[in-house]
């Protein structure tokens, strides 16, 4: 029998932090009929916060080092504001959507990463998403809106990245469903050249996966995102698309598309 399609986009700090083109994806993705997740980061808006209460950021390839006060502030960012807005900006569109951090419904469990080479700090590394509780709320027609904040079970919180958790969600629920997987950011895919916001690689395999980290094309937040999207593709998520907003109203826009 064929399963379902679950939808699942995860959108970040840039689409985030500006209001008019979050306000036009809120509108087109709650347009989308059928289950769909909506997971969210907000890195930018982390940074600038902490640098208002004068909390230095340090990030390495794409992933923040959490400090006990960084956690604080991420924990009050993603939870908090960011995961709030969104969910009354989906409401405005009359979407029902359901607010949550990895604590909530038990949703999402990690474990601090170990400090091998690098002390990440707080950060959380994924033991399990809480399946049943996401097609639960799935299945009463609401849309989990999920951000980048975990927890261990022992009652600490983590941060993890939000193109990992888009990615873990969308693989343990690949079990249930046929999930197509949107990470949405403010270019129009992944570029050769990121001087050249046009030269978007329309097809990505795992051979140019290799030869675009071999050039050094790729860095910054692209490396943690497409590291993340290989994984799923291996964890049978059937498809995923790197795109700009536009992608909701119009698939056949310029964009990447990833297959192992
Ligand atoms: N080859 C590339 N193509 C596209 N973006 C790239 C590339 N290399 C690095 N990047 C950077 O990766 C960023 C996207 O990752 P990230 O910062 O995690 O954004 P978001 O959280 O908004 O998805 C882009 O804004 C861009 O600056
Ligand atoms: C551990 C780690 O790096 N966590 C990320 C979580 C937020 C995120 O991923 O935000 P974007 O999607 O906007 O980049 C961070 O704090 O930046």
């Amino acid at each position: 029998m064929k399963k379902e399609t679950l939808f699942i986009a995860k959108i970040g700090g840039n689409i985030i932090e500006n209001p008019e083109v979050l306000s036009q994806f809120l509108l087109d993705f709650s347009k989308i009929k059928g289950p769909k997740i909506l997971v969210h980061g907000g890195g930018k808006s982390a940074t600038q916060l902490a640098e208002k209460l004068a909390i230095p950021t340090e990030m390495i390839d794409g992933r923040r080092i959490t400090t006990a006060k960084m956690l604080d502030v991420v924990v009050m960012t993603y939870a908090g504001l960011i995961n709030t807005k969104i969910v009354a900006g989906l409401q405005k569109n009359g979407c029902n959507a359901l607010g949550l951090s990895g604590a909530d419904g038990n949703v999402i469990t990690a474990v601090k990463r170990e400090p091998l080479f690098i002390d990440y700090g707080y950060a959380g590394d994924i033991t399990e998403i809480n399946t049943s509780f996401l097609k639960e709320i799935v299945s009463m027609g609401m849309t989990p809106v999920v951000c980048g904040v975990t927890h261990d079970l022992e009652g600490q919180l983590l941060n993890t990245n939000a193109d990992t958790i888009a990615s873990q969600v969308a693989s343990a629920m690949a079990a249930r469903y046929e999930v197509s997987l949107f990470y949405c950011f403010e270019l129009k895919g992944v570029l050769t050249n990121i001087q050249d916001k046009d030269s978007v690689i329309p097809h990505i395999n795992q051979n140019k996966y290799a030869e675009l980290l071999d050039t050094n094309a790729i860095s910054h937040g692209m490396l943690p995102k497409l590291h993340n999207c290989f994984k799923a593709l291996e964890q049978e998520v059937k498809t995923i698309h790197i795109a700009n907003a536009d992608f909701l109203t119009n698939p056949n826009i310029l964009h990447t598309t990833l297959t192992l």
